[in-house]
């Protein structure tokens, strides 16, 4: 079973590199955690007294203005920052998809790339060449494949990244938004894909900007803003005192009845 508990958890960044002048005009900013002012490091406090406790099924949004803390809370639950204060649990293995492009290299193929991609996100080369055919006919970059990726446009290299990234086994699925950001004809064909993905995930966190992103893979929030939790529980209600309305009023009929359909599939939590 896995879980993820963070106690007291605050996340500090000292900057040793500031100068003084632009500090002031940071001072007046609207957007990102606060900058303490003691001591003559100044400290970005980038999460503050986090109290968070995730189990198997949980499947959680994560909102809130640039600079709230999103990517560095992602990060603390992956482990790969440790808490400035207090502590954390994490059991189980984590896949932290964050940036589409991490661990590809513009030298080597696409099938070379397919592997590399795999491995660092946790599977077995066996795993992985098991999978290749899958994601060689998902992508539909053909002879593209045995070609270098810095060959690729962008639009390619996003297709490998996500035929990758939605074929793996992960026990604890961590994304960050970039992952939204593909073309909506290449989302629409991905969205299966992405839906399978979080249905064999013992547990998902999503940061997104996307209402429907998050209605669809997601029935829990948390909302943060300048560094803490501000609010965390049903992601309905959420989302509407996030936005101050109701998700539900702006979204098309046909989403709608899409969003039923797949609340029924997945069932509740994915279980
Ligand atoms: N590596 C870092 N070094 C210094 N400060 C950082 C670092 N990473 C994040 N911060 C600061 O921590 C705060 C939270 O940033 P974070 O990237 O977690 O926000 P976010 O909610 O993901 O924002 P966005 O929606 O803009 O991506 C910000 O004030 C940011 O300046």
């Amino acid at each position: 079973m896995v879980s993820i508990d963070v106690w007291n958890a605050s996340v500090d960044f000292p900057i040793f590199d500031a100068k003084s002048r632009s500090l002031k005009k940071l001072a007046l900013g609207k957007v990102g955690g606060k900058i303490g002012s003691e001591g003559r490091v100044p400290i970005i406090e980038a999460l503050h007294d986090i109290n968070i406790s995730l189990g198997h099924g949980a499947r959680v949004g994560l909102v809130g203005h640039n600079g709230a803390g999103k990517s560095t809370l992602l990060r603390l639950l992956a482990g790969i920052y440790e808490p400035t204060r207090g502590s954390s649990r994490i059991i189980g293995k984590v896949a932290p998809v964050f940036d589409l492009g991490v661990g590809m290299d513009p030298e080597i193929s696409g099938y070379e790339n397919i592997m590399i991609r795999g491995l660092f996100l946790g599977m077995t080369r066996k795993e992985m060449e098991k999978r290749v055919d899958d994601i060689a006919e998902f992508t539909e970059l053909g002879d593209y494949l045995s070609m270098p990726l810095r060959t690729y446009s962008t639009g390619m290299r996003v297709r490998l990244a996500l035929g990758v990234v939605t074929s793996i086994n992960p026990e604890i699925l961590l994304l960050d938004e970039g992952i939204g950001a593909v073309d909506a004809a290449f989302m629409a064909k991905a969205r299966d894909r992405l839906k399978d993905l979080v249905g064999r995930s013992g547990l998902l966190v999503f940061a997104n900007h996307s209402d429907e992103s998050l209605l669809e893979f997601c029935d829990t929030a948390i909302w943060m803003d300048e560094g803490r939790v501000k609010m965390h529980g049903d992601l309905r209600e959420v989302l509407t005192a996030y936005k101050g309305h109701d998700p539900f009023e702006y979204l098309s009929e046909e989403t709608r009845e899409r969003l039923a359909k797949s609340k029924v599939a997945n069932g509740n939590g994915g279980e």
